[in-house]
């Protein structure tokens, strides 16, 4: 018997199954889509549509450790997509340039490296410039792309994967690149930014661009600047949202998507690394609620007892205030009007199910320190207003007093701001910090 393989849609029956495992049957012949280029997918994507042809080009602004895996991984295929990195200032770029250009992901301790990401910088202005490459530069060339006298045009499919607190501006710097035809890809932990981004950035619902969400899963540690460890594989939960996109799931919720948000889905749920998955909008946003009150508890409270967070389960008191906060997060869940007659929310959300998923969460990451500890420790702004604090306004708007996560989220905010003011009085201000983080320091 001849064994050839064969894809599905992009929907799957359960986002838990690893990629490879869902899309690929044994069946009958190959279909054009698995086996398709980048070009032939953009081109797919584009058939029926009156507008001009996709260029495929996928850029990516945040290159922490998410951007980082992400263009890696989009590099990594047997048919790379022309990949851009956007870059925030010059000391980056140099830094980029001093890792010989190129994106290294450790897996069980062996560096694949991948190269040939075109590159462009914003100068102070937010005039953005492509930075020359190594073979247009020649020997001893410029140092600085802001030479270069042709501004870049406009962007099809942008991954943003800056922390939530930075995406707004950094997306405000953007902005002008972004057309109706454009799909951006938001991908950070917390909840709330898109509501914020059409407020400030694109109050306009007609001249908005198209959006994905995903919810990450992978993780990552960062060995220097460009170079990340691979530590755990996990899953990335993609879908469509925003005000065009139709609730439907299925080939017919696909066609209501503009060409650039199917090339992106049909690209990234075709990038073996990523193990990514395509949802519903109401089925992503439980993953993201899941993902949120695991936030909202392992990571406020590791930032404050300065522990790792397998110590949270050790801890009598540590589990009772997970306890006490998850009462209000399961109330002000089970009360989203977004979720209103989705089957099953109240178990799913309930106090007592979210708490074992917390400490299934604590015990796989028993000897991380939580991404929030880590900023406090590196005097960084943390997510703490997109994860309690998201909780506390939702409760606001549905009358549900959440006073325990408004005492965290303040809790949080006050050790930053002592911790800032320590600083100030004692620690001279370091330029290194800025160009090895990335993130200035608060
Ligand atoms: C799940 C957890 C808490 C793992 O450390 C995390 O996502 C984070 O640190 O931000």
């Amino acid at each position: 018997m001849q064994h050839i393989l064969r894809c599905r849609s992009l929907w799957r029956a359960s986002t838990l199954e690893t990629c490879f495992g869902s899309r690929l049957q044994v069946y009958g012949e190959p279909t054009a889509r698995f086996a398709s280029t980048w070009a032939q997918d953009a081109e797919e994507a584009n058939r029926g549509s009156n507008g001009p042809p996709l260029s495929g080009r996928v850029h990516i602004l945040g290159i922490g450790n998410v951007g980082s895996f992400i263009a890696h991984s989009l590099a990594a295929r047997s048919s790379p997509p022309p990949i851009t990195l956007c870059m925030h200032n010059n000391l980056l770029y140099n830094a980029y340039r001093q890792r010989k250009e190129s994106i290294a992901v450790s897996i069980h301790g062996m560096d694949n490296i991948q190269k040939g990401f075109d590159v462009e910088v914003v100068d102070p202005n937010g005039t953005w410039y492509p930075a020359p490459s190594k073979h247009d530069r020649g020997p001893g060339g410029t140092k600085s792309p802001f030479f270069n006298p042709e501004a870049s045009g406009p962007i099809e499919n942008l991954i943003v994967c800056t922390k939530a607190h930075h995406t707004v501006l950094a997306m405000e710097e953007i902005a002008h690149r972004l057309t109706p035809e454009s799909t951006v890809c938001f991908i950070h932990n917390g909840m709330g930014v898109i509501d914020i981004l059409n407020q400030k950035v694109f109050p306009d619902p007609e001249t908005r661009p198209n959006y994905i969400q995903g919810v990450f899963s992978h993780g990552l540690t960062r060995k220097e600047q460009f170079s990340i460890a691979h530590m755990g594989v996990g899953t990335t939960i993609l879908s469509p949202v925003g005000h065009r996109v139709a609730h439907l799931t299925g080939p017919d919720a696909e066609k209501s998507w503009a060409p650039t948000t199917k090339y992106l889905m049909q690209l990234l749920t075709l990038t073996p690394a990523l193990v990514a998955t395509a949802e519903t909008p109401a089925g992503l946003i439980q993953y993201q609620l899941e993902k949120l009150a695991v936030n909202c508890c392992i990571n406020p409270i590791t930032a404050l007892g300065e522990c790792n967070n397998g110590e949270l389960l050790y801890s009598f008191s540590y589990t009772r205030v997970m306890r006490l906060l998850l009462f209000e997060i399961s109330a002000v869940i089970c009360a989203l009007p977004e979720l209103q007659g989705v089957p099953g929310i109240e178990d799913r959300f309930s106090a007592e199910r979210l708490r074992r998923y917390v400490v299934s969460i604590a015990r796989m990451t028993a000897r991380n320190e939580s991404s929030m500890l880590q900023d406090i420790n590196n005097r960084r702004t943390t997510e703490i207003e997109y994860f309690n604090g998201y909780i506390v306004r939702r409760g606001e708007e549905l009358g549900i007093k959440c006073a325990l996560n408004y005492m965290i989220k303040h809790l949080i905010t006050g050790k930053a701001t002592a911790l800032a003011q320590r600083d100030r009085a004692e620690v001279p201000f370091s330029h290194e910090d800025i160009m090895f983080d990335g993130e200035e320091p608060q």
